[in-house]
């Protein structure tokens, strides 16, 4: 017999909790310093000992950057919100859509909202028994996959019945990852209005230490590039943006490379960010803005953003076919 007062227990359903890096509530410095403060304490992020960065994080960083990052934002911000956090819950509203009554699908941000371990409670308060951490980065990084898995296994921590977790693995030299961004890199380039001399595949950056300490990053944004030149049968040049702080970070950085093609001769190019699952200001605003002025300052005369795979059919058929393999032998009960 059920004691009373016990909860009520509902038919139990598969989850799958899409979780990408986050980002500020709004593009005003105190929204960004919030968001800032959280995602660089994150020890998997920056890893320093807390008592030689947080010094640093409170005493410069703080004050400086929330200012300059809250202008980046501000040029991108959309009437639905940051791009980021719009593009996301777009992507698990398609989801939800593509996989029908039996998986519930939601979406959380490791930093800000909303927060991973509101989304996990609200789905093993729907139901949810099995459930699947869906970390939207393709290629593996300590600093983005390992501690969005490990923000969630915090909070089942402190759970008394947890649900069964599976976690998607990275995806960088996925067929159907591959495939998907071949197919929207042809698209974009036939959609613009000129023939680039070169496509460069800007991945986002990490401490060059991390490639040193174990982390597969850097080789699977290498396989990455690699299988994306040979599926469109050209050369793509490969590098790294979004450099933060003093230390050596993986090269060659984007933003240099921008600065001396048009010395070289390449004066059109193109740009994909084929390790971003969706826009944001990294590619919006920090290639699209910038990366086009250093280019053209150095006299580039062409400059072509090709968009991420976002909520476009093809990106998310992607995500289905990673997620229902994933899924596979989880069968809803009756
Ligand atoms: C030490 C600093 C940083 C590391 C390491 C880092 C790794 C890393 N980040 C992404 C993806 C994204 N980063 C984004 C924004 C962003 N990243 C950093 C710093 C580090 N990232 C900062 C300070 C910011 C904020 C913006 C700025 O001030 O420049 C975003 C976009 C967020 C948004 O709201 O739009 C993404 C996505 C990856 C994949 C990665 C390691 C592989
Ligand atoms: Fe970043
Ligand atoms: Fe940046």
């Amino acid at each position: 017999m059920i004691p009373a007062g016990h909860p009520v227990i509902p038919r139990p359903r598969i989850g799958v909790l899409l979780i990408n890096l986050g980002t500020p509530d709004a593009p005003e410095p105190k929204a960004v310093k919030r968001y800032l403060a959280e995602f660089l304490s994150d020890r998997r992020v920056v890893e320093l000992p807390r008592i030689a960065w947080q010094p640093i994080l409170r005493g410069v960083v703080l004050t400086t950057r929330p200012k300059k990052s809250a202008h980046a934002y501000s040029q991108v911000w959309r009437e639905d919100g940051s791009p980021l956090a719009a593009i996301t819950r777009a992507q698990a509203l398609a989801l939800e859509h593509a996989f029908g009554d039996d998986v519930l699908v939601d979406w959380a941000m490791r930093y800000g909202r909303p927060a991973i371990a509101d989304r996990l409670q609200a789905m093993k308060d729907a139901g949810c028994e099995r459930i699947l951490l869906a970390p939207l980065y393709p290629q593996y990084c300590a600093a983005t996959t390992a501690t969005a898995n490990d923000k969630a296994f915090a909070h089942l921590a402190k759970m008394r019945w947890q649900p069964a977790i599976r976690t998607l693995p990275p995806y960088y030299d996925d067929p159907a990852y591959i495939d998907a961004l071949a197919e929207s890199v042809r698209t974009g380039l036939a959609a613009l209005d000129f023939t680039p001399d070169a496509v460069m595949a800007s991945f986002h950056g990490m401490p060059q230490r991390t490639l040193e300490l174990g982390d597969p990053y850097h080789c699977h944004c290498r396989k990455t590039g690699r299988l994306l030149g040979e599926a469109m049968g050209m050369d793509l040049t490969i590098t790294f943006q979004s450099r933060f702080g003093r230390a050596k970070w993986l090269e060659p950085a984007t933003d240099t490379v921008l600065a001396a093609m048009p010395g070289r001769g390449v004066k059109k190019v193109a740009i994909v960010a084929p390790g971003f699952s969706a826009d944001c200001v990294e590619t919006l605003e920090e290639l699209t803005i910038r990366g086009r002025e250093t280019f053209e300052e150095a006299g580039g005369t062409h400059f072509g953003y090709l968009p991420c795979l976002n909520d476009t059919p093809a990106g998310i058929e992607m995500l289905r076919k990673l997620i229902a393999r994933e899924l596979e032998g989880w069968k809803p009960r009756p």
